[in-house]
């Protein structure tokens, strides 16, 4: 058995003692003829080889063909070290690199590299430059290229029939003089009096067909001694007595425009509430001066 050359080849070459090799050199030298054809090719090799360092086996010490044996070589030459840092260091000591980072020590001679590996992955790829196009520019915001801004929903103020914000003036006024919503009693919500103004039987006016109403005729429907509560709106007479109880703002408050225009207090409370819509029922007639009634009754004389 030989050391086969791959095996030489691989070995350090601090390991590779010239004076091992001699030695073996000298004494396989005397017994030619115990070697083969191909020992002989072996040393032939070896022979261009001298760095090899194991020690050849000792076929003297054994006198006969067995397993060779490798010993424990004492070298000469100092174990090389390395260091990544650009500084000279003394190769004859390991020492660990200097580095102003403390590193843990490591378990071989071999220097702590300058950065902790981090991760055993692969670096990411770097970002290639895109070939795409690069995105359009938003578009900025023309403020005053709006088509048509009475077409849009008003984002201040009451919005049609809707209440007032409720920091609007209207809605504190309306509040630091006492008024406000009352609580309806049973059966008496909007939605109730909606149903009951669809009732063509109902007949809330109160009239048998439309009348031509006078301011003098207008003042004697207040509601009491048993008249009922006419009120005029637009050139209208509504009958609003059967409104009294569905009046969100309560009868009092209701009551003031009876017998009289009601338009201004109207306005000055509610002026998005649908007057026309909601009393549509109750229509009693049109408002006409006294001189229009006057004629009208000298033409019926
Ligand atoms: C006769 C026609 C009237 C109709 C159809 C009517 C209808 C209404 C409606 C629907 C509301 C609720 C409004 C809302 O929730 O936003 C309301 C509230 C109110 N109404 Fe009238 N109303 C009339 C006349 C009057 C008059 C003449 C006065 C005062 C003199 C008045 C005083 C009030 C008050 C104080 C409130 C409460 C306002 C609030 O909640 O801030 N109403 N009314």
């Amino acid at each position: 058995y030989r050391n086969p050359e791959a095996t030489r080849n691989a070995l350090p070459p601090w390991l590779r003692s010239k004076k091992e090799e001699r030695a073996s050199s000298e004494e396989q030298a005397p017994k030619p003829s115990s070697t083969t054809q191909e020992d002989a090719k072996t040393e032939k090799t070896k022979d261009d080889t001298p760095a090899f360092s194991v020690s050849e086996p000792q076929e003297s010490d054994e006198g006969d063909d067995s397993t060779p044996k490798s010993t424990a070589v004492q070298t000469k030459q100092d174990v090389p070290t390395f260091s990544l840092d650009q500084e000279p260091s003394n190769n004859t000591v390991p020492t660990p690199a200097t580095n102003s980072t403390p590193t843990p020590p490591t378990k071989t001679n071999m220097p702590p590299p300058s950065k902790p590996p981090t991760s055993t992955l692969m670096p990411p790829p770097a970002p290639k430059p895109s070939t795409l196009m690069p995105p359009p520019s938003r578009p900025t915001p023309l403020p005053n290229r709006s088509p048509a801004p009475g077409l849009r929903v008003p984002t201040t103020g009451p919005l049609p029939n809707r209440g007032p914000p409720a920091n609007s003036q209207q809605r504190a006024g309306a509040s630091s003089s006492g008024r406000g919503k009352i609580l309806l009693s049973p059966g008496h919500s909007p939605m109730d009096w909606a149903a009951l103004s669809r009732d063509p039987k109902a007949n809330l006016a109160g009239v048998p067909g439309l009348q031509r109403v006078t301011p003098s005729q207008l003042k004697t429907m207040t509601g009491r001694k048993g008249k009922p509560a006419w009120s005029s709106y637009m050139g209208k007479v509504y009958n609003i007595t059967p409104y009294l109880p569905f009046h969100p703002g309560g009868e009092p408050e209701l009551m003031k425009a009876a017998g009289r225009d009601g338009g201004k207090l109207f306005m000055e409370v509610h002026p998005w509430v649908n007057w026309e819509g909601m009393l549509g029922s109750c229509v009693v007639g049109i408002l006409v001066s006294e001189s229009e009634a006057k004629s009208e009754l000298d033409d019926m004389d």
